[in-house]
């Protein structure tokens, strides 16, 4: 997790407490607290370790882990497995073509030239316009570039790229639109197929915890106890709704982990159904599994 997902990936190692120190210019760092060794590596290079069982867990995007498998020969299965959606490093792998142009949809690129660092999903992406059977030549031309792939349309040396939109600000500047989705991508957590071993496990529900923490909050209030099952639905929980007695005869104490892009629906209904002094906490952490 070089690059653009390396600080998330920083705070998530926090949170789990993974303790090192990252000498300057060194690509691997000794876990203080714990047997382990963490390894820095471009973003596109972690399929191929972690795929290879050289790595037994990695954190890269979605798209990396897509493109990876789209090298593979048919029917061979992928040394790759993803456990977790980290949530962070989002964006989506599009076609794009200059804006003021005549190419509206995909497939008037088929037979054309196309610029990407995504080789293998592009290719892929284009077979599957021309109806190519596996091992037939593309009619369409897929150059590989390992950046500012965004510049190829202006230079001419493509008719349409296939890169990622995060913002869409770079597609703008290069005066690119999008017409089409290859892959939707988060930043995930992969382990190698064959790896299965008490540390890594370890340190994927230490993940999982700050992950979920970082998804939820807590949700407590008070609810006349005639109204319970109502509220109960609005806030299930992620097993079940911690249910508390109030002195207060009748009524009851609800606490409840809600995820955090609903909370604010969420609290609208439960005002709805009679609730009172709702109470919204941070999660810390957690430990679900
Ligand atoms: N603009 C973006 N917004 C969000 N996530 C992105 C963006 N660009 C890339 N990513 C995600 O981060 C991953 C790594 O991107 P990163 O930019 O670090 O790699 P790179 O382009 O190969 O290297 P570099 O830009 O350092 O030359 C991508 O595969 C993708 O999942
Ligand atoms: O939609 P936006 O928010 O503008 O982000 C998208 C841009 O980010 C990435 O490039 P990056 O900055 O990694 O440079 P690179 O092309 O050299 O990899 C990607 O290749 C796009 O060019
Ligand atoms: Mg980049």
């Amino acid at each position: 997790m070089k690059g653009r997902l390396q600080q998330a990936t920083l705070d998530l190692l926090a949170g789990c407490d993974v303790q090192f120190r990252r000498e300057t210019r060194l690509d691997i760092a000794l876990v203080k607290n714990l047997p382990i060794a963490l390894i820095f590596l471009p973003a596109a290079d972690i399929p191929t370790f972690v795929g290879e069982g050289r790595v037994d867990l990695g954190i890269t995007g979605r798209d990396q882990v897509a493109e990876h498998d789209a090298t593979l020969p048919a029917g061979e299965t992928s040394g790759v497995e993803e456990i977790l959606d980290l949530g962070f490093g989002g964006c989506k792998l599009q076609v794009q073509v200059p804006e003021k142009g005549d190419i509206t949809e995909a497939s008037q690129l088929v037979g054309r030239n196309v610029v990407t660092s995504f080789t293998a999903l592009s290719e892929k992406f284009f077979a599957g316009l021309e109806g190519a059977q596996d091992g037939k030549k593309l009619s369409t031309k897929i150059k590989y570039v390992g950046g500012s792939v965004e510049a190829a349309c202006a230079l001419g040396v493509a008719d349409g790229i296939v890169d990622l939109v995060e913002s869409g600000e770079t597609m703008k500047a290069a005066g690119l639109k999008a017409i089409d989705t290859v892959v939707t991508s988060t930043a995930v957590l992969v382990k190698s197929r064959d790896s299965n071993n008490e540390l890594l496990n370890l340190l994927t529900s230490r993940i999982r915890g700050v992950i979920t923490a970082q998804k939820f909050v807590l949700c407590q209030y008070n609810i006349p106890r005639s109204e319970l099952v109502t509220a109960s639905k609005i806030t299930p929980g992620k097993r079940a709704p911690t249910i508390t007695a109030l002195e207060e005869e009748n009524w009851v104490a609800v606490s409840s982990m809600v995820e955090k892009k609903r909370i604010a629906t969420v609290m609208d209904e439960l005002i709805k159904v009679g609730a009172t002094d709702i109470l919204v906490l941070n999660i810390a952490n957690s430990r679900t599994d």
